[in-house]
């Protein structure tokens, strides 16, 4: 099949009540039951829509708020695939799965790939090394049942994200694939987004089409928040992804989409309400065969490092406890180019009206992120800072008034893994409004001028430099 329909379903998940010490299996039960009813509604909706496959968030089953004890009854152990099994047709083959048989039979009633996460417990002798003294390791699970009910994919978490205590580490980094009639699929859950392993890697290695993204996002301005992150990783890596975020706004958490780097896609944000929200869109199923993507040489050419603002005009800030340089674009128009450490950004732009009580600055970082993660980032970005207040800038913001005409932005990026974002005022993206050149270029389209801007990012991960790496 050239082409596929996919859904995803942001799940306004109903979390369990703060407990001290565990609930009963029945109880776990009741609550994941809750959710699976709503998650049930989603995909028989999906598939009535012709949907040839869902996926639902992390956490999406049964929250958060967990201890390694109180995670414990809302646990099953769930096989590797190659056992080649139907939990709907065979519930009790592996002893008790309740939640594995119920996600089995939406797939199989319904004949259509249901994505979900869920707790995977496996049983370890203490005296073994690694082993956790309660004697089993928890892990964050993605599973995939096909339109059988076979379980066909099982990703245990590996980039566990700040608090997730309930949960083990696995020893090794998984890579799960599965091939379909419409296309290579690869699955990864959260956080791993921004590492090499397992996400770039099922991309770069392993060649997927089609990655089925489960998360819980807690979305951070000006560079980190989910429909401008995830659509701007599925560009610069040029495959679709299926992105399922949580719903709670309290948290910060929303914002899905199906995004694809070669059409304009769905997405989903929306902080005014505690509800779900279904997205089903058809998909390339081979994108990199019919897109424009193509691998970029990140290069700035010299001839273009010019206007190098000088003493008064650069200045110092901090992006998410990142150290930026920066530099105001005073004037209606201009040029510039700014360096830190090996990299050098560059910036042409025309605003299309100036607002005196708004200020835009163009920034460059090169180094180390160390907060909630370290990893490493070469980045050039313009936005809008949050007042008049140089201080102000890299601090989260959510509206603008002042539209541009035009932009260009470039660096001499040491890596091919950047990402290009452009978020419009009041939390929009930007489809149809701006492509990457093939010199690696983010230049806006004609569409770019009616609406204001809140930034525009070139978002580079240094696999390479990350402490961890290989
Ligand atoms: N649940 C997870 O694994 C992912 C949470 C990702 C949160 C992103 S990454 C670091 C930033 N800090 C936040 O609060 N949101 C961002």
């Amino acid at each position: 099949l050239e082409k596929f329909i996919g859904a995803i379903y942001e799940h306004a998940v109903i979390l369990p009540d703060e407990m001290t010490k565990p609930v009963s299996t029945q109880e776990a039960l009741q609550l994941m039951n809750k959710n699976m009813d709503i998650l049930e509604e989603a995909v028989k909706t999906a598939a009535g829509q012709g949907a040839h496959l869902i996926v639902t968030p992390e956490d999406g089953i049964y929250g958060w708020r967990f201890t390694r004890e109180t995670i414990n009854p809302f646990l099953e152990d769930i096989p590797d695939p190659n056992v080649n099994w139907i939990p709907c047709s065979d519930p009790e083959r592996f002893g008790r799965a309740p939640v594995q048989t119920r996600l089995s039979c939406m797939a199989k009633n319904n004949s259509i790939y249901v994505v979900a996460n869920i707790g995977d417990r496996k049983l370890c002798n203490i005296s073994d090394v690694g082993c956790p003294d309660d004697g089993q390791y928890n892990y964050n699970t993605a599973v995939v049942y096909d339109s059988n009910g076979k379980l066909v994919a099982r990703y245990h978490k590996y980039n566990l994200f700040l608090g997730e205590v309930q949960f083990n580490q696995p020893k090794e980094q998984e890579i799960v694939t599965f091939d379909t009639p419409f296309g290579k699929f690869g699955i990864f859950i959260c956080f791993d987004i921004l590492f090499y392993n397992p996400a770039a890697a099922l991309v770069v290695e392993h060649n997927v089409d089609t990655v089925l993204f489960p998360t819980a996002w807690m979305n951070l301005l000006p560079h980190l928040t989910a429909i401008e992150f995830h659509s701007a990783w599925a560009m610069g890596m040029g495959v679709n992804l299926l992105s399922a975020n949580t719903h709670n706004t309290e948290n910060r958490m929303t914002g899905s989409g199906i995004f694809s780097p070669d059409k304009v896609v769905p997405y989903y944000y929306n902080m005014k309400n505690e509800s779900g929200h279904l997205l089903i869109s058809e998909l390339n199923s081979h994108p990199r065969n019919s897109s424009t993507y193509y691998p970029i040489i990140w290069n700035l050419h010299a001839s273009q490092i010019k206007n190098s603002p000088s003493g008064s005009n650069i200045f110092n800030g901090l992006l998410f406890a990142d150290n930026y340089t920066f530099t105001e674009l005073k004037e209606l128009h201009g040029e510039y180019s700014i360096c830190q450490n090996d990299l050098c950004c560059h910036i042409n732009y025309t605003m299309a009206e100036k607002h005196s009580e708004e200020m835009y600055v163009f920034g460059v970082f090169d180094g180390l992120h160390i907060v909630e993660g370290e990893y490493y980032l070469q980045v050039c970005t313009m936005l809008k800072c949050q007042s008049m207040d140089f201080n102000s800038c890299g601090e989260s913001v959510e509206t603008a008034s002042t539209r541009f005409s035009s932009f260009s932005i470039s660096g001499n990026f040491s890596t091919s893994f950047v990402f290009p974002e452009v978020l419009l005022t009041n939390i929009h993206l930007a489809p149809n409004m701006f492509q990457v050149l093939k010199d690696g270029r983010l230049v806006s389209k004609p569409g770019i001028s009616s609406h204001p801007l809140l930034s525009t990012t070139l978002f580079g991960r240094l696999y390479q430099k990350d402490p961890n790496s290989k």
